[in-house]
């Protein structure tokens, strides 16, 4: 079986042709293909296949390295598009997918960098999903002997995003485990740690459900600066710092939130596959 060894901004992505060929998979095998030491290594794969709608293009799935199948990928979308262009599955350069979260155009830039399209963000708190009482622009968990506070949005897929005066002192695999699997995130959650360094700039670390601490979260980005432009302290297009890189956020109320940013393509590799 052929694949590609895909990254965005250092969030890496394993992506199987499903239009050209039919692929089996299961979540041990997706377990045991992610190992990075005994298997290919990967955060996501992600699997293109023909669309179900024939004004899309493609669809896609997503699955985190746990095996979990999930509906949104935000750094996968931007690979997705430079894969099926180089492997001729299209040659536009403005693409529309569907994922299980819905509809996503992909658009191809001059500079070979990808702007997502990546849906309007829900924050109802039945969307994300999240128990709580009412939709809040923070929300207040005690746990053990802290006290948790937190914005939370969808975007097809649960983020949580938390402030911090330092990202390089966050306790982000601790309390995003804590979070990530928390029995109030009835679907689990990805949580961002993010701070503020003005109204356009944002440093943020994603702790990523089915992962763990990732080197960019493309949904994280965009959660982190829509959540902070709704509590007023970010303008309309945010530049978010990342440890693997940069990302461009730009959105406005109502609208779809729109992520810009690079695109790196490893390698080609094949697998011996019994089914
Ligand atoms: N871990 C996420 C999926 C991948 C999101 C991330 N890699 C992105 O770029 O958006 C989840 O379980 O919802």
């Amino acid at each position: 079986m052929n694949f590609a060894k895909m990254h965005g901004l250092g969030n890496d992505f394993m992506v199987l042709d499903g239009v050209t060929h039919n692929v089996y998979i299961n979540p041990e095998q997706i377990r045991g293909w992610a190992d990075r030491h005994r298997g290919v290594g990967f955060d996501q794969m992600l699997v293109i296949e023909p669309p179900y709608d024939p004004d899309l293009d493609f669809h896609y799935r997503i699955f985190n390295a746990d095996g979990s199948e999930v509906a949104q990928c935000g750094n996968g979308a931007r690979c997705l598009a430079i894969f099926a262009k180089r492997k001729g599955l299209t040659n536009k350069n403005h693409i529309k997918v569907s994922t299980k979260a819905g509809k996503m155009t992909l658009h191809v830039e001059r500079d070979g960098r990808v702007t997502v399209e990546m849906g309007v963000p829900q924050f109802a708190p039945d969307q994300i999903p999240f128990r709580a009482n009412k939709e809040e622009q923070t929300y207040l968990l005690r746990e053990n002997d802290q006290t948790l506070m937190f914005a939370a949005m969808s975007l097809g897929n649960p983020h949580c995003v938390l402030e911090v005066d330092s990202i390089a002192s966050a306790s982000v695999a601790e309390t995003g485990a804590l979070l990530a699997t928390h029995e109030r995130f009835p679907e689990g959650v990805n949580v961002g740690f993010v701070e503020y360094l003005d109204r356009s700039h944002i440093k943020l670390r994603v702790y990523e459900r089915g992962v763990g601490e990732t080197l960019a979260c493309g949904s994280g980005a965009c959660a982190a600066a829509v959540l902070g432009m709704r509590q007023g302290k970010l303008d309309e297009q945010v530049e978010v710092e990342l440890p693997g890189g940069k990302l461009t956020i730009r959105w406005q109320p109502g609208q779809t939130v729109r992520m810009t940013g690079p695109v790196e393509y490893v390698f080609d590799g094949y697998l011996k596959h019994e089914r």
